[in-house]
């Protein structure tokens, strides 16, 4: 039967969850985020695709991407439906979102792309590299964050759904400024990152 309906082209399509992004380093808000909205989407897989070099993040230095490839590998390796992708850390040069789905579309040629953001980088979404394309590419998905607000005002009709996630107020800027304090960053981001943090060094100040 199964084949019958694959063979008459009748198979849903493969529902492939993209959650792009610095994670710098990777968190539980990213986390639940991906974990609740492949629930409420029936996604097959989320795919996390760390950046390469982030051009809106220009003003800061950025780990280096092979840590952070690794800290989201760490992170993500325990759920079957998770996994990472290094297409934007292996292309040259900045990291555009369209890009990533252009290739990501090429790989997985018979799937339905769904791209997931929190609403601080939903409300950018304007301002990225052709951004007229990227719904044609992919449908958006907005997810709460506490601090911002959740709208789809001014994107395309149809391209962008709205998804209430439970509150995590944790970013990646202040478990880097903890690390730098000495502060601990336990349970904010998963047990492996915290000892691949330290085992790096990474967050450290700068000696004098
Ligand atoms: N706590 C959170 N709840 C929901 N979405 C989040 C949360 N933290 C980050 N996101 C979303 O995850 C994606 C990747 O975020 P990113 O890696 O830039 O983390 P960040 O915590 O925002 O980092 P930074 O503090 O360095 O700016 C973005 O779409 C962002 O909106
Ligand atoms: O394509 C763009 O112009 C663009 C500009 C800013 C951010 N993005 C993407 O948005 C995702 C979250 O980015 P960030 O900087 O909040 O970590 C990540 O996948 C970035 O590549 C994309």
């Amino acid at each position: 039967m199964g084949q019958q309906a694959e063979s008459a082209g009748t198979r849903a399509k493969r529902r492939l969850g993209v959650m792009g992004g610095t994670f710098d380093p990777i968190h539980h808000g990213h986390l639940v985020a991906a974990s609740e909205v492949a629930s409420a989407f029936h996604l097959d897989e989320v795919v996390f695709v760390p950046t390469g070099q982030p051009w809106q993040k220009s003003d800061r230095q950025v780990t280096p991407a092979e840590d952070r490839y690794l800290m989201t590998v760490i992170a993500t390796a325990e759920n079957p439906q998770f996994s990472v992708s290094r297409i934007d850390i292996d292309r040259e040069g900045l990291t555009y979102t369209v890009d990533t789905l252009r290739d990501l579309r090429a790989l997985h040629p018979d799937a339905e792309l769904f791209f997931i953001t929190g609403a601080d980088a939903l409300a950018q979404i304007i301002s990225w590299r052709d951004s007229d394309e990227l719904f044609e590419l992919a449908h958006f998905i907005g997810c709460t964050r506490p601090g911002h607000t959740l709208s789809d005002a001014g994107l395309p009709v149809g391209g962008v759904s709205l998804v209430e996630v439970p509150a995590l107020a944790i970013s990646s800027t202040d478990c880097r400024n903890r690390v730098a304090k000495g502060e601990p960053v336990w349970y904010l981001v998963p047990d492996g990152v915290v000892r691949y943090i330290h085992k790096r060094a990474l967050y450290a100040p700068a000696q004098p």
